[in-house]
């Protein structure tokens, strides 16, 4: 890749992964777009938009897509991925396949790798032990990025260095990013909260009012930043973007994928129906999944997650999920 700015490719043309790719060609960077499936990566080169994913938003110039892996990736100076957390794994494989060991990579997906449960930085470090890594987390909705509207987020990565050019690259004058050290507490943080939204978005769809949901924000919070302690996460992460700014941003807006299937789901529709609804990702229903078993194998206390696992995988109707946390035994709020 040549050109000013730096080359990026950017793996998984969702929402998400458009966005970031629109935003940092605006920034000047060349960047390549990786979609899995030919027929429709080459819609998006043809149209100069995402018609499926992010209508009406032209790409720049400097952004070309392609299904072809081995041309994004090669000379990048960042890989950035961005597909969803259930194909993480694969993706690092086939990278590997091309880049044995690549300089620096990335990622902005949120969730745990499933069956084996393992953060992504280790699902990243088992296949390249000797390239820097970094995520990408915090409060930001695709479209809103996409617009160009005021955003701020956070990337982690235990090289300072990875850090900060990352967040040149993203950086604009809409756009604000912080850096951090804390791999760990930014995945959690970014990860669990998804199971929080569903939650909010199930609490608000049955009318339990404005204390119910400010009680499932907090209590969230309290619980994810107890899984995120217990895996090394730093504290004051939990405060930050990708704890609580993540939380509040889809516990509270209908843009939010997850807290519009916790309303279908109030709504009576079932898990494929408010899939299908929806037409996107819902990372929230893999994570209620694995954060649940991830606590039990820790020992921490995550109520909240529980409970949502149990509506989604086990059937109980959410009102009595609701009776269940309200009738917990007594406890003080704090330790
Ligand atoms: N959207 C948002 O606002 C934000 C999303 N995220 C995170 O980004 C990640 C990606 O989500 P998002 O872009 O929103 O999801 P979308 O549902 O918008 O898009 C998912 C994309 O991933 C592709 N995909 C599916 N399976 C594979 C695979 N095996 N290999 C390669 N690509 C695949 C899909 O292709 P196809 O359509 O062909 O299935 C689709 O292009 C998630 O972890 C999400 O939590 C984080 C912050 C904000
Ligand atoms: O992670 C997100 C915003 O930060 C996107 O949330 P949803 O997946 O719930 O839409």
């Amino acid at each position: 890749m040549s050109g000013e700015g730096a080359g990026i490719a950017v793996l998984g043309a969702g929402s998400w992964g458009t966005a970031l790719a629109i935003l940092l060609a605006r920034n000047g960077h060349e960047i390549r777009l990786w979609g899995h499936e030919p027929e429709p990566a080459a819609a998006l080169q043809r149209d100069r938009e995402n018609r499926h994913f992010l209508p009406g938003i032209p790409f720049p110039e400097g952004l070309t897509s392609s299904s072809d892996l081995a041309w994004c990736i090669t000379d990048a100076e960042e890989i950035l991925v961005v597909v969803p957390s259930h194909a993480f794994g694969s993706v690092m494989q086939q990278i590997s396949t091309i880049a044995p060991n690549p300089a620096s990579l990335s990622w902005a997906t949120k969730g745990l790798e499933p069956e084996s449960l393992r953060l992504l930085h280790e699902v990243a470090r088992a296949r390249f032990p000797d390239t820097d890594l970094a995520v990408v987390s915090g409060p930001t909705f695709a479209l809103e990025v996409a617009k160009g509207m005021p955003t701020a987020i956070t990337v982690a990565s235990s090289n300072l260095q990875h850090a900060t050019r990352m967040a040149g690259y993203l950086r604009n004058d809409t756009f604000r990013a912080y850096t951090s050290d804390d791999l760990v507490g930014v995945q959690i943080g970014g990860a669990a909260k998804n199971v929080m939204a569903i939650a909010a978005g199930m609490s608000d769809g049955l009318n339990f009012g404005a204390n119910a949901r400010a009680a499932l924000i907090t209590r969230g919070l309290a619980e994810i930043t107890r899984l995120g302690l217990a895996l090394g996460g730093q504290h004051d992460t939990f405060m930050g973007l990708a704890g609580l700014g993540d939380l509040v941003l889809t516990c509270t807006d209908n843009l939010s994928r997850n807290r519009r299937m916790g309303l279908a789901l109030a709504e009576g529709l079932s898990i494929e129906e408010a899939r299908e609804r929806i037409g996107q990702e819902v990372e929230g229903l893999a994570a209620a999944r694995d954060f649940r078993r991830k606590a039990e194998t820790l020992n921490v206390d995550m109520p909240i997650t529980e409970q949502v696992y149990r509506i989604i995988y086990e059937g109980v109707d959410p009102a009595s999920a609701v009776k269940a946390l309200l009738s917990r035994e007594q406890k003080p709020e704090v330790g």
